[in-house]
């Protein structure tokens, strides 16, 4: 069975950041995940995760500078020595949680530009090993670009391409589902595909970005299918609540903790 991952930069608004820790274990879920955790002290978060026996299974490292429009720094050229220093601060926070997996945004950026790809695979060896050092994967997330335009990671196939050549056993895919429709389709089939360097996945309703039980996607049959072929990691879900999260967790109630 899954192992879900209440989103909590999506899910549990109706309350202030450090206590949708507490509204997300409350309702039964075992493990969290969100986009940054850096505006929140390391103590902070360890202390909820601890008190409401909670997994913590996913962040992003620093994106650069969100407000000012960028998406990630990995790709930019000129940024390196930030984004080392960034790699230092997410792994601080990951001590305080006991993460095992850490995204790497890409940015904004042109993926014809030979000095973007070169930036990017760069940033990409150096965070993976360093994070290799301390046991935890570095995920790399194609992303669709109606929400994230001009985005430089904006293809699967060049993801599981870099991937393959890179070679680095805690290099993995981040395989959010709701982008792989968006892009490609075939999600069933890109599952079977690349299931075996996938270190997490991610749900939302297609094309809304809603709870995962209805539109384009049968998740019905899509989680039955990740259990068939195996997967032992977390699913994230990283949706929109229609109204109040908690009147949005019916699809949830079979997989809740009790
Ligand atoms: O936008 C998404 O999808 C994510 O998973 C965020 O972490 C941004 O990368
Ligand atoms: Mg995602």
């Amino acid at each position: 069975m899954p192992v879900f991952a209440a989103n909590l930069t999506m899910m549990f608004n109706e309350w202030a950041f450090l206590d949708r820790f507490d509204a997300a274990a409350d309702a039964g879920f075992a493990a969290v995940e969100y986009l940054f955790p850096y505006g929140a002290t390391p103590e902070a978060i360890a202390d909820r995760l601890a008190r409401n026996n909670l997994q913590q299974a996913l962040f992003n490292l620093p994106p650069g500078d969100w407000a000012a429009g960028e998406r990630g720094i990995a790709a930019l050229p000129g940024r390196f020595d930030a984004l080392k220093a960034d790699v230092e601060r997410a792994l601080d926070y990951a001590a305080a949680t006991g993460v095992r997996r850490l995204h790497l945004m890409a940015g904004i950026a042109d993926p014809h530009d030979e000095d973007a790809v070169s930036c990017y695979r760069r940033s990409v060896t150096y965070a993976a090993g360093r994070l290799a050092e301390k046991g935890i994967d570095l995920l790399l997330e194609p992303i669709n670009g109606r929400n994230m335009p001009g985005y430089f990671l904006n293809d699967f196939g060049a993801a599981e391409r870099l991937i393959a050549e890179c070679g680095l056993p805690n290099l993995k895919l981040q395989f959010d589902i709701y982008h792989h429709q968006i892009i490609h389709g075939d999600v069933t089939m890109a599952l079977r595909r690349l299931l075996s360097i996938t270190g997490h996945i991610q749900i939302a309703s297609v094309p809304s970005r809603n709870e995962p039980d209805g539109e384009e996607l049968n998740y019905a049959y899509l989680f039955g299918e990740i259990d068939r072929l195996g997967y032992d990691g977390f699913i994230g879900c990283e949706y929109i609540p229609r109204g109040h999260t908690l009147d949005g967790l019916g699809w949830f109630k079979p997989f809740a903790r009790s």
